[in-house]
């Protein structure tokens, strides 16, 4: 197994990390257009090969994409953050020319690769990447909805004071501070719903600090997270290229499914060594529902904006 991830900054690095500590390749290649930056962060993490004990070897290139050659996933992280104040789709007109270079170039060499998006705003990158490169539309998925859930279950986890592995909990929709979905109805501790647990106000809130989970760390660093978001990245690659066929919420082509079309958006979805294999349809009631349209609306103006920006 093959590896690369693009963008050797605080999430590429992070996820790199992760891939490497959890062994989900042989080779593993980081690639960064600044120079000399991703081999440190390769050489970096290869160093704790005999600390954590993982046989994965860890390289950095820059710009070098021969070196990514026969890649089975890709996952893209280049491209800029948001500062305090702004929101994910600020980024939209530096990224989406970021995105769709490197989805081009990493094809070149890796015409097999599932694609990964992460770059923000991640919802309409993921669709870029599915139009720009003509992929199969099990081959492109954006992660957002991991991440988003994993907040979910750590501030749930504070309101029960249980353990967070214990936690069933999902966020569908866009990947955006106002776009994302909670799905509080639906979430569990081990079986039983946590609303039978927290007052509808306590949930009201959990939900409020989930959505703007990242604009929340982004004003506390000066930069967004990089944690959460590289492990999210890395759960996400394990069901791949393990084929767990594990159950994530995930960034997909829509055909009909949830009443959209022509939007990539977040969804539960299996994921295996064929990408996302299908989606699960959760039997949303009209309130959710109603959510999820909004959210849909929301992701399709940004969408409309590539066409100013992408020849
Ligand atoms: N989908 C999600 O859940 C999340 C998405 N993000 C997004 O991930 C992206 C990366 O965030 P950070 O790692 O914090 O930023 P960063 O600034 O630390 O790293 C970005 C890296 O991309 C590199 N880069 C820029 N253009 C490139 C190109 N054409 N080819 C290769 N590398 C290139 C830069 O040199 C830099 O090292 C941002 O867009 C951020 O908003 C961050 C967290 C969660
Ligand atoms: O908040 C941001 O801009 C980065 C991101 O997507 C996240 O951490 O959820």
């Amino acid at each position: 197994m093959k590896i690369t991830v693009v963008g050797a900054g605080a999430v590429g690095a992070t996820c790199a990390d992760n891939i490497a500590r959890r062994e989900l390749a042989e080779e593993l290649v980081i690639l960064d257009i600044k120079e000399g930056f991703a081999e440190g962060k390769a050489l970096d993490i290869m160093q704790t090969a005999s600390l954590c004990g993982f046989d994965t070897r860890v390289k950095g290139v820059t710009n070098d994409y021969a070196a990514t050659a026969g890649s089975d996933v890709v996952v893209i992280t280049s491209g800029i953050p948001r500062k305090p104040g702004m929101t994910r789709e600020e980024l939209i007109g530096t990224n989406a020319r970021i995105v769709e270079t490197v989805c081009k170039s990493a094809l070149e060499y890796s015409p097999n690769a599932i694609i990964v998006v992460i770059s923000n705003p991640m919802d309409t990158m993921t669709y870029l990447a599915l139009k720009a490169t003509g992929l199969p539309k099990n081959r492109v998925i954006g992660m957002g909805g991991i991440l988003d859930s994993a907040r979910f279950k750590c501030y749930l986890q504070k309101e029960l004071d249980c353990s967070a592995n214990d936690l069933h909990a999902t966020v569908i929709g866009g990947h955006g501070d106002t776009t994302m979905i909670p799905l509080t109805r639906l979430a569990t501790l081990n079986g039983t719903p946590v609303s039978n647990m927290l007052s509808a106000d306590t949930l009201k809130q959990v939900a409020a600090d989930t959505m703007v989970g990242g604009a929340t760390l982004t004003k506390l660093l000066g930069t967004s997270a990089w944690y959460a978001p590289g492990a999210a990245g890395a759960e996400l690659v394990e069901s791949i290229v393990r084929n767990q066929k594990k159950v994530f919420p995930c960034c997909v082509s829509l055909e009909g499914e949830y009443g959209q079309n022509d939007i990539c958006l977040g969804v539960p979805v299996v994921i295996g060594s064929n990408g996302w294999e299908s989606i699960i349809d959760y039997k949303l009631n009209e309130e959710e529902m109603a959510a999820f349209n909004k959210s849909a609306e929301a992701v399709r103006n940004m969408n409309q904006v590539l066409d100013t920006l992408v020849a």
